[in-house]
């Protein structure tokens, strides 16, 4: 099978990176008619953030965040209240059919027309461009030949989210926007859809990417934007962000004693930069620096009170890790 990336060129070919947004803010009028008085909602609040060619930029937030509203922003799909917003090197709310050909889009409920087969779709979609992909080459990549036979309406979610990404790619696009990617997909079809994300990355495109899964960032993601509120919060390098918190990991652990407290665990002088969370009745993480001095300590402290742990396990501080201090912190 030909290798799809070798076709896809660079993209805004300038300085500037394919995507650039300074400080966007986006007001909607509130959707309730008691709610008006209020005033507009503001969703996203001061937003900014680069994607370069040849990246996957994660954006990375709570339900109600604002990712979406700045991606359909970023897409041209919706008209900034303030701020600056440059695809490509241009005004995506301004931009005509030559700028959109060059932008793929993959929308969270996949947008397709329902009662096509997937196969003619495609190859209806790729007629519409100038030099679009090899639609075989991407059917059977996907594995969307095992259900061509099927209408759109009657496919599985994961089903349907690969016939959308094909879609998204038929225009070989210097921009891919990515909803949700993995939403839905068995593991099987998650991997193949995560080396093709990363071979059209390395062929130069630029992919904007939104996910709730940390997992899912932390695999594919070379820099993360952690939004709230409609703000930036955070934003690195993925392995800058999981150092930075110097030797943060994580102890999970799982005793069978409920209600457990830092206090019945660790020394006062230990306690103060650690983080204990029960996750479920007797399990918990404990994040923080962690190092040999607190593992000896809880353990002769267990030791005493006769409580053997059923598991244990020390992690080095993931992407989800630093999500959940991030809300936290936030909601204190
Ligand atoms: N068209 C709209 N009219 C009114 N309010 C809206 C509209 N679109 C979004 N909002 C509000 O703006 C805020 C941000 O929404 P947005 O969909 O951008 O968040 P999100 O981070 O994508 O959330 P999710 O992870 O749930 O998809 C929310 O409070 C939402 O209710």
């Amino acid at each position: 099978m030909p290798q799809l990336g070798d076709e896809y060129e660079n993209g805004s070919g300038g300085p500037e990176p394919a995507l650039l947004i300074r400080d966007l803010r986006k007001d909607f009028a509130a959707a309730r008619r008691r709610d008006r008085r209020d005033g507009p909602v503001r969703a996203v609040d001061g937003i900014s953030l680069r994607a370069e060619s040849g990246h996957v930029t994660a954006l990375l937030g709570a339900n109600g965040a604002g990712k979406t509203t700045t991606l359909a922003c970023a897409q041209g799909l919706e008209r900034p209240t303030s701020g600056l917003v440059r695809l490509l090197g241009r005004d995506p709310w301004r931009a005509g059919p030559d700028l959109r050909a060059r932008v793929g889009i993959m929308l969270q409920d996949g947008g397709l027309p329902q009662a096509v087969r997937p196969v003619p779709l495609l190859r209806h979609v790729a007629s519409m461009y100038r030099r679009p992909a090899d639609v075989d080459a991407l059917v059977e990549r996907l594995g969307i030949d095992g259900f061509d036979r099927t209408s759109i309406r009657r496919l599985s979610g994961g089903q349907r989210q690969r016939v959308a990404l094909a879609a998204a790619l038929v225009g070989r696009p210097h921009v891919l926007f990515l909803d949700e990617p993995s939403a839905g997909l068995d593991p099987q079809s998650r991997r193949v859809v995560f080396e093709l994300i990363q071979e059209v990355r390395d062929a130069g495109t630029c992919i904007v990417l939104t996910t709730h899964l940390m997992d899912d960032a932390e695999r594919l993601a070379d820099y993360v934007y952690i939004v709230e509120g409609g703000r930036n919060v955070v934003e690195g390098r993925v392995e800058e962000l999981l150092t930075a918190g110097q030797r943060a990991r994580t102890l999970r652990f799982t005793t069978g004693e409920p209600g457990l407290v830092l206090a019945d665990l660790l020394p006062e002088g230990l306690r103060a930069s650690l983080r204990l969370t029960e996750r479920q009745a007797g399990s918990y993480e404990l994040t923080g620096p962690l190092d040999i001095a607190h593992l000896d300590h809880l353990t002769s402290r267990w030791h005493g009170r006769g409580i053997t742990p059923s598991s244990l396990e020390l992690q080095p501080r993931n992407l989800e890790d630093l999500f959940l201090e991030i809300s936290e912190r936030s909601s204190r």
